[in-house]
């Protein structure tokens, strides 16, 4: 699959939902077919996990038995795979090679490109695997109706679903032209199709000392679920795909695999659900909004605010994935921020008179510039979140409301929308009240100030803004060396805090 995560141990989603359809239970005839097909031709252990079909191409798989940690669920022999190097032996492959083509997810095209040729073929040795490959991916994004894309209004998703379309559309192209027999192969929707089948059910490994990527019929049937409860590999004594449980997993009981530590535009992207409580073990949460952060053309500073600015390859522009935690993105941010509300003076030190000399970019601003400028950088990232929010039709609230009500149906399209514009929604309420925290302890007594920072560093959701306010607000407040004190900064600025152009 796309990006599994195979160390990965963390978080706690839609575990009961999905048991939820275990009500229904059936292995309808293609299953038995393809589970006979595996069996018949070397795959081992069938007999320790269910397939079982829930609707309509909606499959998990569940323990045959109780099953204990370090036993192997299934075993997947190496012919019965479909891998990277398959794909470009294919006649349309070797074109696309030679043609050196430059396509978006070059390992997935090949699987397709064998997928989509192979399945032409009735009598293919894959049969029984084509047969029980998801007809339709009404759940990816990219097939979702206009009125389905309004419920993500807001949501910088809207545009990646637009740039993955023009993608495969790209792709597709490109292929035509290099082997004009592909358009009697396929059409551009069964090539969409075919990039989003592989893209959620796709496996990295290594074969014999080769990276490549596989599809693995059976192994592509477990749901995701974190933390990971499975691990798999490609075993190469054994010349075979196995999946492992981790822990003893009851009879009857779903058998998971993690697709890995991931934000939730990723898994509705690419494998067509979110994550209700997208949270790791430790607390972690990898959602993310994508923030815009641009400098004001009415600035008159702006022209040379992008002499830094193009050092990072933007032109004057950015847009950045916040998760609500401190990691090098959120550096970069404020970094950026710093530059655009840079005052004259405050320009000048961060072009020459920076500790380290001139920054090498405008994300490498790590270093608080002055009081005013770290005020005002504050004050855009809450300005901005808060326009971003305001973006959204509906509000935080609503969305929660309707998550919990349940007036959404488990797997709608609608539902999996709700959760991801109300992860990039908590996200964004994280930094406003982040920048509001900050903010008053920029200017509170000492007291007052050492109090605060140490309550928060007592609450896991506040520590992001604790070390922020122990390091860098301390330092704002104090002065430090090379830069202008607190109190020459009033007097220079005469603390001009209010916010500077709004993004
Ligand atoms: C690798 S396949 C898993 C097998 C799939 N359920 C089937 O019936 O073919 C990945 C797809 O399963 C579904 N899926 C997997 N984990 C899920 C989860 N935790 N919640 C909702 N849907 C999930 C999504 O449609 C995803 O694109």
């Amino acid at each position: 699959m796309q990006d599994r995560d195979v160390n990965a141990s963390a978080n706690r989603p839609d575990r009961d939902k999905f048991q939820g359809h275990s009500g229904i239970v059936s292995s309808a005839g293609k299953e038995e077919v393809f589970v006979k097909w595996l069996s018949e031709n070397g795959a081992k252990f069938v007999d320790r996990a269910l397939l079982r079909c829930y609707e309509n191409d909606v499959r998990g798989v569940h323990a045959a038995r109780d099953l204990k940690a370090e036993e192997i669920i299934i075993e997947v022999p190496l012919k019965c795979l479909i891998t990277v190097e398959m794909g470009k032996a294919t006649d349309v492959g070797r074109a696309v090679l030679e043609a050196g083509l430059e396509l978006d997810a070059p390992k997935h095209i090949f699987l397709m490109l064998f997928l989509l040729l192979d399945r032409c073929n009735s009598d293919s040795f894959f049969r029984p695997y084509y047969d029980v490959l998801p007809g339709s991916l009404s759940n990816m994004p990219i097939f979702w109706k206009p009125n389905e894309l309004t419920w993500l209004e807001g949501s910088y998703l809207l545009v990646q679903i637009e740039e993955r379309k023009c993608a495969i559309q790209n792709d597709f192209k490109a292929i035509v032209d290099a082997w004009p027999a592909f358009k009697r192969i396929c059409t551009l929707d069964e090539f969409s199709w075919a990039r989003m089948c592989v893209c959620s059910r796709n496996f990295g490994i290594v074969i014999n000392g080769v990276r490549t990527s596989a599809m693995v019929p059976y192994a592509d049937m477990l749901n995701h679920f974190r933390p990971r409860e499975t691990k798999w590999t490609f075993d190469n004594t054994r010349g075979a795909f196995t999946i492992t449980a981790l822990q003893s997993i009851p009879s009857g009981g779903q058998i998971y695999d993690s697709y890995g530590q991931k934000c939730n535009h990723r898994f509705l992207l690419n494998y067509g659900f979110a994550v209700e409580d997208n949270y790791e073990c430790d607390g972690y949460c990898p959602n993310e909004v994508a923030l815009l952060v641009r400098l004001a053309p009415e600035d008159p500073l702006t022209a040379r605010k992008r002499l830094i600015w193009i050092r990072d390859g933007a032109v004057g522009v950015k847009r950045i994935r916040l998760c609500a935690s401190d990691n090098e993105n959120f550096r970069a941010c404020l970094s950026l921020l710093r530059v655009v509300a840079a005052d004259e003076v405050e320009l000048d030190r961060i072009l020459s008179q920076n500790p380290y000399g001139t920054y090498r970019t405008a994300s490498d601003i790590h270093v608080p510039v002055s009081f005013r400028n770290e005020c005002a950088a504050l004050s855009l990232l809450k300005h901005t979140c808060k326009s971003m929010l305001e973006a959204y039709p509906r509000s935080l609230a609503a969305d929660k409301s309707a998550i919990s009500s349940n007036t959404l149906s488990p797997f709608s399209n609608e539902r999996h929308a709700c959760i991801h514009v109300k992860s990039e929604k908590l996200v964004l309420c994280h930094y406003i009240n982040f920048a509001k925290t900050a903010l008053n302890l920029a200017r509170c007594h000492d007291g007052e100030f050492e109090a605060t920072v140490s309550r928060l560093f007592d609450e896991p959701v506040h520590r992001h803004v604790a070390s922020y306010c122990n390091g860098i607000v301390r330092q704002v407040r104090h002065a430090v060396p090379k830069l202008l004190s607190v109190e020459s900064d009033r007097r220079q600025h005469k603390l001009n805090l209010s916010t500077p152009t709004i993004v």
